[in-house]
């Protein structure tokens, strides 16, 4: 049975992942909340013993375009659930010539070239500023890196993901740009869900998984979903078993973070309590209530 100082998973499956392997009791449940509909129902189950909590980003079937998730209301309703702990996993293109399709890449950093999407749980009413300079907890990188040993999953640790705003692939000008920045892989989805996640207060960690060169690369001029697909498959297989490890690594965790996730908000609010606009603070119920808690009693 799980006890509130132990994590509860929550996995966010990209493209290629729209279910988990292995769980039990599942049950898919509509979770509502205040910022709109999650990208799909929630799947609760157990997985070896613990609780875990999965939502495909994209919802069954694909059916959501990178700009028009609600990553708002996806984390939001993963907060409701009781998630402390999210695992994104991601489809990404490759920016360096040693990270091949196939790749694991457990990113460290994310440059957010996003600009048609939600940001940000906070704003007017109840300001809210929140680090992310280190963007990513390292528990649960160091959980997903102990899962991996021993198994076949060529996966490497640290990395800067570049979020593009999509949904086409970019120009090849843009991905040389981008390699002249130093990033390592390329995606759509994980800003601001990994902003989001923070304001939230649940750890957040990314398993990029490389299924192509991007179009830097001479070897071939240009992605196609055709190619990414037929590698996407191959990684989702190593994902759903690198997953089945990693929970009961997380599960071992006993207390909150330590590396400050599960208490960002401590220090984050600017709005004085007399000026906080009542309806704001309603919709941050899941995700600021511990803070906005405090002083009541
Ligand atoms: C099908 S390739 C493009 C698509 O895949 C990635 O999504 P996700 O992170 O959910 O796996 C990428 O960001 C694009 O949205
Ligand atoms: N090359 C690429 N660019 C953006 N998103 C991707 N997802 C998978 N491959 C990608």
């Amino acid at each position: 049975m799980t006890t509130p100082s132990q994590p509860v998973i929550g996995i966010l499956g990209g493209s290629g992942l729209y279910q988990i392997d292995g769980l039990t009791d599942v049950s898919w449940r509509k979770v509502s909340s205040p910022f709109g509909e999650p990208s799909d129902e929630l799947c609760f189950g157990t997985l070896e013993g613990q609780r875990v909590v999965f939502l495909p980003r994209h919802g069954r079937g694909h059916r959501i375009s990178p700009s028009e998730l609600n990553s708002r209301a996806n984390i939001d309703a993963l907060k409701r659930s009781g998630v402390t702990d999210i695992l994104s996993l991601s489809a990404v293109g490759s920016l360096r010539e040693d990270l091949p399709p196939g790749t694991f890449v457990v990113v460290d950093q994310f440059i957010d070239r996003t600009f048609a999407r939600q940001k940000s749980f906070f704003g007017t009413g109840c300001v809210a500023h929140v680090s992310m300079a280190r963007p990513v907890c390292t528990r649960l990188g160091d959980a997903v890196m102990a899962a991996a040993e021993g198994t076949d999953i060529p996966i490497h640790r640290g990395g800067t993901y570049l979020v593009m705003e999509g949904p086409q692939f970019s120009t090849h000008a843009e991905s040389e740009l981008y390699r002249s920045w130093k990033c390592d892989v390329i995606g759509m989805t994980n800003m601001p869900e990994a902003k989001l996640a923070r304001e939230a207060e649940i750890c957040y960690a990314t398993v990029a998984m490389v299924t192509d060169f991007d179009c830097w690369h001479p070897g071939h001029d240009a992605v196609t979903v055709e190619q990414v697909i037929s590698v996407l498959l191959a990684n989702a297989g190593k994902a759903r078993a690198l997953v089945k490890r990693v929970v009961p690594l997380l599960a071992r965790h006993q207390g909150p973070c330590t590396h400050g996730c599960q208490t960002c908000l401590d220090t984050a609010l600017i709005t004085a309590p007399e000026a906080r606009d009542p309806a704001v603070l309603q919709r941050l119920d899941a995700v600021a209530g511990r803070v906005m808690q405090r002083g009541k009693s």
